[in-house]
């Protein structure tokens, strides 16, 4: 087998399901930005910056991982700023060969210098449709839907519920919670979710990353998730090949799981990428998907984290479609528009590379 070259991978298209817009701000727009409201940086350097982000990032806990985003979500407070870092998400994805991404972000950790939360998603949208545009442009076209994010710890996930139900349809495609897992569990924002049922609404819970099955079994049998944000702790329910009633209904039901490899060996939730379980889940036939979580954080991205799967696991390109097509099959845009993705847009480019 011809080895993949890692500008292939770029060039492939690819699809992104678990992206959070203020984990993933590029180190020199940071510096920028924090010159202009005065916010303090570890470091002003963007280089040095960057990589403060990964290292500190990289503490084995994923409270300790969260301490980062404090830097990021200090910059982005303003409806300029907003629309700024959600641009040029839109164009690093594009750039990096995605050409599907679902960002999610808490708006309710934007408000902090005056913004309403209507204010915060609209800037968001139209960064991500400015960064669109400019992406297509340069014969890159990547399609952006946003998902709303609560945070667990705090109590506003029914009004963050409804904001994204009122922005279905401008651009919110989902809603999601986040945050310290351990002691926050998902019937905590119980409300929110049977809200979002009766509004026939799409929503994924981050389950079973730094707590274990009972978080995702509340995820779904409570709360009724459509994905799982990470889930990587369902092997919790596997010994062998054999699954428990727990991992059997996960993998029954199709249930996509988020898989964030590098983030996960970052905050402890796998010991490597080559012991990650997306070996096993993948093998077991879980509908895996390949995710980035926080580009900043982990010194990532798509392509990356691609690559780093196909040199632990050997993979090809078989197995990049396949991770691929799950995640297109999984996004939160209707059906209609999934398949259209799917068939016009990675079916082809595939076949050239198989
Ligand atoms: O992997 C993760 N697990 C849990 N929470 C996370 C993760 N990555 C980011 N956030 C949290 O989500 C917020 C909104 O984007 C971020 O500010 C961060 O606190
Ligand atoms: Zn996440």
């Amino acid at each position: 087998m011809v080895p993949i070259a890692y500008e292939d991978i770029v060039k492939a298209p690819k699809a992104l399901l678990h992206d959070h817009l203020d984990g993933g701000l590029r180190p020199a727009t940071i510096v920028e930005l924090a010159a202009e409201v005065g916010h303090e940086l570890p470091h002003s350097d963007p280089d040095e910056l960057g990589r403060w982000f990964v290292a500190a990032a990289d503490s084995g806990s994923l409270e300790r991982y969260l301490e980062t985003f404090a830097h990021t979500v200090a910059v982005m407070q303003t409806e300029p700023a907003l629309r700024r870092v959600a641009a040029e998400c839109a164009l690093d994805l594009a750039a990096d060969g995605v050409v599907y991404a679902e960002v999610r972000f808490a708006p309710e950790q934007h408000l902090s210098r005056g913004l309403t939360l209507e204010q915060v998603v609209e800037a968001v949208l139209e960064g991500f449709a400015e960064g669109a545009e400019l992406a297509a442009g340069t014969g890159r076209p990547v399609r952006i839907g946003t998902l709303l994010t609560a945070m667990r710890h705090a109590a506003r996930s029914q009004e963050i519920a409804e904001l994204a139900v009122r922005y279905r349809d401008t651009g919110v495609v989902g809603f999601d919670i986040a945050g310290a897992e351990a002691g926050f569990p998902p019937t905590r924002h119980l409300d929110a979710f049977e809200y979002l049922q009766r509004e026939n609404f799409h929503f994924t819970i981050h389950a079973g990353e730094a707590f274990g099955l009972p978080s995702i079994w509340q995820a779904i049998q409570w709360c009724g998730a459509d994905r799982l944000g990470h889930g990587v702790r369902i092997v919790d329910d596997i010994t062998g090949d054999s699954l428990g009633r727990l991992a059997a209904y996960v993998r029954d039901k199709r249930i996509p799981l988020e898989l964030c490899p590098s983030s996960n060996v970052q905050t402890g939730a796998a010991p490597s990428i080559a012991e990650h379980p997306i070996g096993l889940l993948r093998d077991l036939r879980f509908r895996v998907t390949v995710n980035t979580d926080n580009r900043l954080m982990s010194g990532t991205s798509m392509s990356r984290e691609m690559a780093l799967l196909v040199e632990a696991f050997g993979y090809g390109w078989a197995e990049l479609q396949w991770f691929t097509i799950n995640a297109m099959k999984s996004a939160f845009i209707p059906f209609d528009e999934r398949l259209a993705i799917i068939n016009e847009v990675i079916k082809p480019a595939y076949a050239k590379l198989l």
